[in-house]
């Protein structure tokens, strides 16, 4: 750890001692919307629907699969005929998502460089995403970034994704450290009130996913422009 940057608590970020930190992926790590829109466009030829723009799939990016596959079929279809198709619809996203992971996603600038000095600064760190855990896991270690991270907790985790607190407060169980010691780094509300719920501190990134909406709306204790920027210079 670097003496400058350390508390006996632990590493000063965004105005917090902390020992630990769980990571976002989508929109936090990687960009991955190219490779969602793939999978969703392909599953809307599957499923003979029309085309699904990057933004639509983009504002819903971030409360994991599920979501994603049931709002654009609203986009389309009534409520009923949505409901009807979900099912198939999630099989055949998931299927086409598994098929191209990481082909059309890269980290964020920074990124790389960024996790690997939390880890240098002596910060434990998970990975908390609403995508399923074999996904992030994979894509974690086709970019390279799998190597720095403890744990990866998906949104198969646990029965609750984010914005409810579960996936953090069980992962910071995981990590055997309180969560006021643990900071959040995510891209959007979700994160934020998911950390602010469990009582971890929390920054957010300012280029991800935020629904549409400007992240800097959301409740936090910091925001980066990328996530080497958190720790002290
Ligand atoms: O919505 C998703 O599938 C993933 O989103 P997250 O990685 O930002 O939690
Ligand atoms: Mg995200």
């Amino acid at each position: 750890m670097d003496a400058r940057n350390t508390t006996p608590d632990g590493v000063m970020l965004a105005g917090h001692a902390v020992q630990g930190a769980i990571v976002d992926l989508d929109g936090t790590m990687i960009d991955t919307l190219g490779d969602l829109h793939a999978a969703m466009q392909r599953t809307m030829d599957v499923l003979g629907l029309p085309a699904v723009s990057r933004e639509q799939v983009e504002h819903r990016i971030g409360k994991g699969s599920e979501y994603l596959v049931l709002q654009v079929l609203r986009i389309h279809l009534p409520d009923e005929q949505a409901q009807a198709l979900y099912a198939r619809a999630l099989d055949t996203y998931l299927q086409q998502y598994a098929q191209l992971n990481g082909e059309f996603a890269d980290p964020f600038p920074g990124v790389v460089e960024g996790v690997a000095a939390l880890k240098a600064a002596g910060l434990r760190l998970a990975c908390a995403t609403n995508k399923p855990t074999g996904l992030a896991r994979q894509l974690l270690q086709i970019k390279g970034l799998l190597q720095y991270f403890e744990l990866v907790n998906g949104g198969d985790a646990f029965p609750r994704k984010k914005p409810d607190p579960m996936p953090l407060l069980e992962t910071c169980k995981q990590l055997g450290l309180p969560p006021a010691l643990v900071l959040m780094i995510g891209d959007s509300q979700n994160d934020a009130l998911a950390a602010r719920a469990a009582g971890c501190p929390v920054a957010l990134v300012t280029y991800g996913y935020n629904h549409g909406e400007p992240i800097r709306t959301a409740d936090a204790d910091a925001f980066a422009d990328r996530i080497g920027d958190l720790l002290p210079a």
